[in-house]
């Protein structure tokens, strides 16, 4: 084994327990405001759900950012929210993940594999439930977290509420193997728990489960093994936070490196006890293959046309990513995105974007009756100004007029409302349009959009899906047009996929834009049909 193959990355003991003593202080402002906010509106005078209650709730929305709806319970289900007003169907709320020493209920964030979306960590306690922020608190656990993953849990129960950074189900269920013998033990405050990582490493080494430490299939991939954990708690919520502050990156290994790696292990013991595997095969495949495409100007866009309701005119198109291997596997590009994500490569892809978008769709941009495209960005792109001078070259030489092209923010979090606030007033005084991609998934809470001076939301296909159906969700559509009309916004409406949603929105929201399969599919840029 020589010492290339294996490198020990230990972190800077003291900056980790820093780090784990904001990060904590943070979620104690987090809890906090939400203790503050239910027990405020518990007391409230006037009956749950009546007109005054539900302004009072507003107003009290308004002036929380890291809560985003207020929302009364009654027999197990929530009956109307500061944000949706009365729901004609109360909605069922599903069991709770987590009942905290004080009584009250915790539903904590869950993230739908399949879509990505997530919802919403909610407290609640007698008659009112808060919503937290999923955008305040993921940014800012993010922020914290930028250089460590991390894994949040109670401290009663060692149940796990959030892992930050830490994607991988082995580890996952390793940590909360390490949560449960060391989390009980414990003491409050931002001190090192007790139990430390030896005592699960001791049952863990031998198990299947650490087969990333066996050598993998010897294709010279890296694995990363977490090796030793620091943590902290709160001293007044039934919450801590653990991060690795040793891991061991395992490279090029040839095919009994295992063997060394579990002898290592065996003899650093406890100081170093190796208690987990990471094998993130397919999301290393998935980075390496994006990697490459991105190198090799493989990545590929297709266009989905965006119609205006009442004419059924072209009137824009997105610009949606498209990722094929060498071998011809399309690979999804939810998975795709996500990875970027991970690895840090979304400002590489939203530069892509915006070069191949405007060499490819600009025969649309220009002429006589230009259409609007939509490329997707992250925040990070909006507020970084080197983004800004990149795009302005990209649509001086393609002779694109800025008007011509917005900007859909598809991340769902921030870490400064008025930082982005300043860059969007920025990017439109440079003459290009704003978008809020994915509304009433991650930036809905009304404090926020009201800051943000974007020209169009972009509906969720999440709630276009019930349009035309008693589904609660269909309800809340309308209530999104009121209040863009409000914010004086315009709207798309997303996910269109049948007649019957079509005919809907041209009876009740005929001055709309859509978009959805029964318009167009996203097709590439020589199959796009602008009339
Ligand atoms: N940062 C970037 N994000 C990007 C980029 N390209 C795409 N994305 C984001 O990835 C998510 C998945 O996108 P995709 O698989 O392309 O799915 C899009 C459409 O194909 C799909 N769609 C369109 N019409 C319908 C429909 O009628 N029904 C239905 N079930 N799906 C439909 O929806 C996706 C469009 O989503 P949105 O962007 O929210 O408008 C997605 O979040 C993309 O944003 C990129 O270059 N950069």
């Amino acid at each position: 084994l020589t010492a290339g193959q294996l490198v020990l990355v230990q972190m800077d003991r003291a900056d980790i327990r820093s780090e784990l003593a904001q990060m904590v202080s943070r979620m104690d402002d987090f809890t906090g405001t939400a203790t503050r906010v239910i027990l405020l509106s518990n007391e409230d005078q006037a009956p749950s759900c009546s007109d005054a209650d539900l302004a009072t709730l507003r107003n009290r929305l308004f002036d929380n950012p890291v809560i985003s709806d207020i929302a009364r319970r009654a027999d197990g289900a929530i009956v109307c929210t500061a944000m949706w007003g009365r729901l004609e169907t109360p909605m069922a709320l599903g069991p709770v993940t987590y009942q905290a020493p004080s009584g009250a209920d915790v539903w904590t964030a869950t993230r739908d594999a399949e879509t990505r979306r997530t919802s919403p960590d909610m407290i609640g306690f007698s008659r009112t439930v808060v919503y937290l922020s999923e955008t305040e608190i993921g940014s800012r656990v993010r922020d914290l977290a930028a250089r460590h993953p991390a894994v949040i849990y109670s401290r009663g129960t060692g149940q796990i509420f959030r892992t930050v950074r830490i994607a991988d189900a082995e580890v996952r269920r390793l940590l909360q193997s390490w949560v449960d013998v060391a989390g009980n033990d414990a003491s409050p405050g931002t001190d090192r728990g007790t139990g430390g990582p030896g005592m699960a490493f001791a049952g863990d080494i031998d198990r299947p489960a650490a087969a990333g430490m066996t050598g993998g299939d010897g294709r010279g991939e890296t694995t990363t093994v977490i090796a030793d954990v620091e943590r902290a708690c709160s001293r007044w919520f039934d919450v801590c936070i653990a991060m690795p502050s040793a891991m061991v990156s395992i490279l090029d290994q040839p095919p009994l490196v295992g063997a060394g790696i579990g002898l290592l292990g065996g003899m650093a013991g406890g100081g170093l006890g190796l208690f987990g595997a990471l094998r993130q095969r397919r999301g290393r495949s998935v980075e390496a293959e994006l990697r490459r495409a991105l190198a090799r100007g493989r990545l590929r866009l297709v266009y989905q046309p965006v119609v205006h309701v009442r004419t059924g005119r072209v009137i824009g198109a997105e610009a949606l990513l498209r990722l094929t291997t060498p071998s011809g596997r399309d690979i999804p590009t939810e998975q795709v995105i996500a990875v970027g994500e991970r690895v840090g490569l979304m400002g590489q892809i939203a530069r892509y974007a915006v070069r191949t978008a405007l060499a490819e769709f600009h025969p649309y941009l220009t002429g006589p009756s230009p259409l609007q495209l939509g490329i997707n960005v992250t925040v990070a792109d909006l507020i970084d100004p080197a983004f800004l001078t990149m795009l302005d070259a990209e649509t001086a030489r393609h002779g694109v007029s800025p008007d011509a092209v917005a900007l859909e923010i598809t991340e769902r979090s921030t870490t400064d409302y008025a930082r982005l606030a300043a860059a969007i007033t920025t990017i439109r005084s440079h003459g290009y349009h704003i978008h809020i991609d994915d509304f009433g998934t991650g930036y809905s809470g009304l404090a926020h959009l009201t800051q943000l001076p974007v020209d169009v939301i972009k509906i969720d296909r999440l709630f276009t899906s019930a349009i035309g159906t008693d589904a609660v969700s269909a309800s809340i559509v309308p209530q999104i047009f009121s209040m863009a009309a409000t914010l004086g916004v315009d709207v798309v409406v997303e996910g269109i996929e049948t007649e019957a949603q079509a005919l809907h929105l041209a009876m009740y929201h005929p001055d709309a834009c859509a978009q959805g399969w029964y318009y167009g599919a996203p097709v590439p840029v020589g199959e796009f049909r602008a009339g």
